[in-house]
């Protein structure tokens, strides 16, 4: 079956609310909730067909857009590529104009709205930040909850904390500080032995290739209360990930880093060839810096994940 490339768009509004529409009944995944935009015509770039599907639908003139992510999904009767984009300004103010009901909605009740099959990581895309804050290994615990205060103030609005270092008991005391820290301002998720899970009530869980590994074998469905989130390195793990049901990823090294010296950096066109077959969100990981993030978009991630390159020294 021919795959029906579709442009489609996540629109910022006030407060990083989120515009959706309703489908009419009568067409294809008709009833349902969706980003608004439409099919690329024959000749015509991505953003031209975004532009062109938001001033026939909602008559607005997009001004600033960057990509989001690409969904490869096949329905039974369609199969689609949904290339999504963020649009961050434009003008008009948005009407049906086709009769369609519209909605702001903030990015956390999206999971509340009935949308295609195929939406479920852009809504996880929507609701997730350019940047994943990874803690330091080498930095003791009042210095570390210091540091984690000040990456809150500058906005990082996602964290994993990491503290292989630390005793199991030290660890569990310094993130429930953390987490108390980052209660209603960033979403946290934590490393470490998975019977540590249930301790935690507020908190998402970050895998390891190795636990990811481990629990690809097992009967039972592991699911934290917050996001879920993996380390992958290839092709492989990607596909473990994705299987495993879980939110988003790491994918590294991109560059060389400090950190694992011994490991074969992807390169960034490495990167974007794995981004490609994977549908859900990606941090970039490995040598990164703030600068990049735009360069991790156009890779196809949602943007980058960094220990260094995001912690405020
Ligand atoms: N626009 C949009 N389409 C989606 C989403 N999720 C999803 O599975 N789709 C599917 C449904 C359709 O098969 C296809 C998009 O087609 P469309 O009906 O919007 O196309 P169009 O605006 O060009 O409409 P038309 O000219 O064919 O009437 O992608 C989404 O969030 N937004
Ligand atoms: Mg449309």
């Amino acid at each position: 079956m021919k795959r029906v490339h579709v442009a489609a768009a996540v629109i910022r509004g006030a407060e990083g609310r989120v515009l959706i529409a309703k489908r009419p009944e009568a067409v294809h995944q008709g009833g349902l909730w969706e980003f608004p935009g439409g099919k690329v015509e024959f000749g015509e770039t991505v953003r031209d067909a975004l532009v062109r599907e938001l001033r026939e639908e909602l008559a607005i003139e997009v001004s600033a857009a960057r990509r989001l992510i690409q969904i490869r999904h096949d329905y039974p009767d369609k199969h689609v590529l949904l290339d999504v984009w963020e649009v961050t300004r434009f003008e008009g103010e948005p009407q049906g104009a086709e009769g369609q009901p519209l909605a702001w909605v903030a990015p956390d009740e999206l999971p509340g709205y009935a949308f295609p099959a195929a939406n479920q990581p852009i809504i996880t895309a929507a609701r997730l930040p350019d940047r994943y804050l990874i803690t330091p290994d080498d930095v003791f615990p009042d210095a570390l909850l210091a540091g984690v205060d000040r990456a809150l103030e500058q906005g990082i609005t996602l964290i994993q904390l990491r503290a292989p270092a630390l005793s199991a008991a030290d660890y569990r005391e310094l993130a429930s500080e953390v987490l108390e820290h980052c209660a209603g301002r960033a979403k946290l998720l934590l490393k470490g032995p998975l019977d540590w899970c249930d301790d935690f009530s507020g908190a998402g869980w970050h895998l390891t290739a190795r636990q990811l590994k481990a629990l690809a074998g097992c009967e039972e469905r592991f699911r934290p209360p917050g996001w879920l989130a993996a380390s992958c390195h290839d092709a492989e793990e990607l596909a473990l990930a994705d299987r495993l049901g879980v939110d988003f990823v790491t994918l590294s090294p991109v560059s060389l880093t400090l950190s694992h010296p011994e490991a074969t950096p992807l390169g960034w066109s490495g990167a974007a060839q794995l981004l490609a077959g994977f549908n859900k969100p990606a941090y970039l990981l490995g040598g990164l810096t703030l600068a990049d993030t735009e360069q991790a978009r156009e890779a196809g991630a949602q943007g980058l994940a960094a220990i260094r390159g995001l912690w405020p020294g």
